[in-house]
């Protein structure tokens, strides 16, 4: 994004996470600001990314052709209603926040070009996924400044639907901590078995990144993968058959669907 000029309100982890993916892309550090009220995290983001970075949203957003909404839920509307006034109307607005709407965010900001996504936090690796869905004054332009934001830091896909953000915020947006359970999960049952937890833990962690990547750059699918460690009657299917005895793939849709409901509550909750 050579001419985009992109303003970070809030400088956390998601924020720093596509900091971190524009400068690694080679987006020049005069590109880009950012605004966060903790002195110290200040001090962090401008030191490890070399941007500009203010204690003051309505400075932070001068120039700026994106803004990047990367505040809490909780404090959006607040934030929203005091940056309207310094709005120029025609800026991008992205919203990675969860459970935020486009008509909230409209009632808040003024009819804005708006794009509301859910990333994840392996966006830190450059290895993230995100959903993005635009509204309709959303320009081409501006659909391409999307999306080589969150392209910086991984996969971005377009939804046509914006209420399909709640899927999104439940199968890859909440996504990495579901993985980070089972890791911890195995990583306990091995030790259990006997194995210093070191130990444990590396085979839990190389078996999960390797089986990842077969998922990924395999030309079968996980199914067929899962069928090729499965050896009749041998150990995977004794393990198999717990985990479905337990219930484990409702377990997941139930899991799942908990998100997305929470997605949509905070949505209602939030949103007057
Ligand atoms: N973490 C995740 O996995 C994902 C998060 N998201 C969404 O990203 C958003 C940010 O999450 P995350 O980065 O994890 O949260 P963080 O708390 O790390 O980042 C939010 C930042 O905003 C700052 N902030 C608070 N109030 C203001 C304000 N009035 N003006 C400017 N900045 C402010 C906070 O400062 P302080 O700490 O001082 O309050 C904090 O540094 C959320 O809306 C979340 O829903 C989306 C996808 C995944
Ligand atoms: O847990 C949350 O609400 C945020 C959104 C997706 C991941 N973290």
């Amino acid at each position: 994004m050579p001419s985009t000029r992109i303003a970070f309100i809030g400088a956390g982890n998601m924020a720093a996470s596509l900091i971190g993916g524009l400068r690694a892309q080679g987006v020049a550090a005069d590109a880009i600001r950012a605004s966060e009220p903790y002195a110290e995290q200040r001090a962090k983001v401008a030191a490890e990314h070399g941007i500009e970075v203010f204690a003051d949203n309505a400075e932070a957003i001068q120039g700026a052709d994106v803004i990047v909404l990367a505040v809490k839920p909780q404090v959006m509307k607040a934030v929203c209603q005091a940056l309207a006034p310094s709005l120029s109307g025609n800026q991008l607005i992205v919203s990675i926040a969860a459970g935020i709407t486009c008509a909230s965010l409209e009632q808040w900001l003024g009819v804005q070009p708006l794009v509301r996504c859910m990333p994840n936090t392996p966006a830190l690796l450059r290895q993230g996924v995100s959903g993005l869905y635009a509204n309709a004054q959303v320009s081409a332009a501006q659909r391409t400044q999307a999306e080589q934001l969150l392209s910086a830091v991984g996969l971005a896909l377009w939804l046509e639907q914006e209420q399909l953000i709640d899927a999104v915020t439940a199968v890859s947006g909440s996504g990495p901590a579901y993985f980070f359970l089972l890791i911890e999960a195995m990583t306990a049952a091995g030790e259990q078995l006997g194995l210093p937890r070191a130990t444990a833990a590396q085979l839990t962690l190389q078996t999960a990144l390797g089986a990842a990547r077969m998922a990924v750059e395999s030309d079968v699918d996980a199914a067929e993968l899962r069928r090729r460690v499965t050896s009749p009657a041998g150990t995977t299917e004794a393990a198999i058959k717990t985990f479905q005895a337990g219930g484990f793939e409702k377990l997941v849709q139930q899991a799942l669907d908990a998100a997305a409901n929470r997605s949509a509550e905070l949505a209602e909750q939030l949103g007057q």
